[in-house]
């Protein structure tokens, strides 16, 4: 393995990663600045000018709000520990900003889609909120919409406030958005708004005075991307479609064939029952999105799996050369083993939902769920089964280390315990791999 390592930290580079969010500032138009919205009874209209908003015309605001609730488990639950804040909703209010005609959205396309521009991005007016003195929003995920909702765009007005700034965390990153800094730092009065991808966990830090008012969009993917013909590469789709090029020229990588894995970057939206592995590999994000794409411009099969670790228990072949010697000779042929493997599967529907007889690894391998048993590319692939079978399995090169951001809940009932047990399996690209003397002639440009 050891000629291999390099090229791995090749490849790995070459997925460089980018901030999962962008900012930006736009100056408001002298229609824009006004929003139009009704009472909370809906009897009167009133509008306040968000540019000069005095602090009695923003609480008439608040007044016509209601309090927010925040969203657990699919249900909108109001409780002011988690958020302090009031919304309306989009058929009480009117405004004139359009994310669209300001090209706001192309340059969230740009950024949060990594410059492919074949890609399109809609966006959906979702809510507007008012944050006044002691407002807060916990730390939350957003939860999407539809599978092809990839994000959120939060744009915030240049009414005073202090605090407020809206703290994003992903992997072991954080990063603050201050719109209050951002908002009273511009010259001509300017809205400032942030895009990010919905699995980023954020928070709304306190707001000390004034009030902070916004509008949120969900962000959806709406095209279809399929077509890779269609597709340009840009630079850093280049660099690692260099080097993985030349790392599958490599004839110590991965000598008699297995996989090339990838654990994903992002999150994405999975119902039991719902979604389907296929469906979803077309709507990836961001850098999932580009490994992908290069996968599929070397003619390779990039396939989404869901993976689970599992042991293998069995009765391994007793190790030793002569067996006729002296200390052989009482020595059992055989010594139980066990193997920490990994088992894919095609569909998180595949799971089985009945009570499971065995280990994890003899169900999901049943040929009535299609699981299959693979293992690191740097162990042996030979195993043990409890009869004393010897059973080869497939390897499994990681490129980029399985995440928990793309974990996979699965219940199931084991028959010697009453209660339901659950275990995580995590979304990754699986990319079959030829032994090294066959894979070179049908590929392009490899
Ligand atoms: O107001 C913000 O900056 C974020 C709001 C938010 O996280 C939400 O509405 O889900
Ligand atoms: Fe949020």
């Amino acid at each position: 393995m050891s000629t291999v390592l390099p090229d791995v930290m090749a490849v790995r580079d070459a997925i460089a990663k980018q901030q999962p969010f962008c900012t930006g500032t736009y100056p408001l138009s002298e229609d824009a600045r006004h929003l139009f919205f009704l009472n909370s009874n809906g009897t009167r209209a009133h509008y306040v000018d968000l540019v000069n908003a005095t602090d009695t015309s923003l609480q008439t605001l608040l007044l016509a709000c209601e309090p927010a609730p925040f969203g657990v488990d699919n249900k909108d639950i109001l409780d002011d520990t988690d958020r302090k804040a009031w919304k309306m909703d989009k058929d009480n209010f009117s405004t004139r900003l359009d994310v669209v005609h300001t090209r706001i959205l192309d340059r969230i396309c740009m950024k949060l889609m990594r410059g492919n521009v074949e890609r399109k991005i809609r966006s959906e007016l979702d809510k507007l909120n008012i944050y006044g003195p002691g407002s807060f929003f916990k730390a939350h995920k957003d939860t999407p919409r539809s599978e092809n909702m990839f994000g959120s765009l939060v744009v915030v007005f240049p009414t005073r406030h202090e605090g407020g700034a809206l703290q994003l965390r992903h992997k072991e990153e954080e990063w603050t958005f201050d719109s209050a800094a951002i908002t009273s730092a511009q010259e001509s009065p300017s809205i400032a708004y942030i895009a990010f991808h919905s699995d980023v966990e954020h928070e709304v830090s306190m707001v000390r005075s004034g009030f902070r008012v916004t509008l949120t969009y969900n962000l959806y993917i709406d095209d279809d991307s399929s077509n890779p013909s269609l597709l340009c590469l840009r630079a850093n789709e280049m660099a690692l479609r260099t080097s993985l090029s030349s790392f599958l020229r490599d004839r110590n990588l991965l000598p008699e064939g297995g996989y090339l894995g990838f654990g994903l970057e992002f999150q994405y939206p999975l119902a039991h029952g719902g979604t389907k592995l296929d469906d979803l590999i077309n709507s990836l994000k961001g850098g999932d999105a580009m490994i992908k794409r290069v996968l599929d411009h070397l003619d390779l099969d990039p396939q989404l799996k869901v993976i689970y670790d599992g042991t293998m228990y069995g009765l391994e072949e007793n190790p030793g050369e002569n067996q006729d010697s002296q200390d052989n000779k009482n020595r059992p042929s055989h010594r139980y083993s066990s193997e920490v493997v990994q088992i894919m599967l095609d569909d998180i529907d595949r799971f089985p939902d009945y009570e499971l007889q065995s280990s994890l690894v003899e169900a999901l391998s049943l040929r009535t769920v299609g699981g299959v048993v693979v293992c690191d590319a740097d162990k042996a692939g030979v195993f043990w089964d409890e009869r004393g079978r010897r059973i080869q399995v497939g390897k499994v090169l990681w490129i980029t280390r399985r995440t928990r951001f793309s974990r996979v809940k699965s219940a199931f009932i084991e028959v010697n315990h009453a209660s339901l047990g659950f275990t995580y399996g995590s979304l990754c690209l699986l990319v079959p791999v030829s032994a090294s003397g066959k894979r070179v002639k049908n590929r392009k440009e490899i």
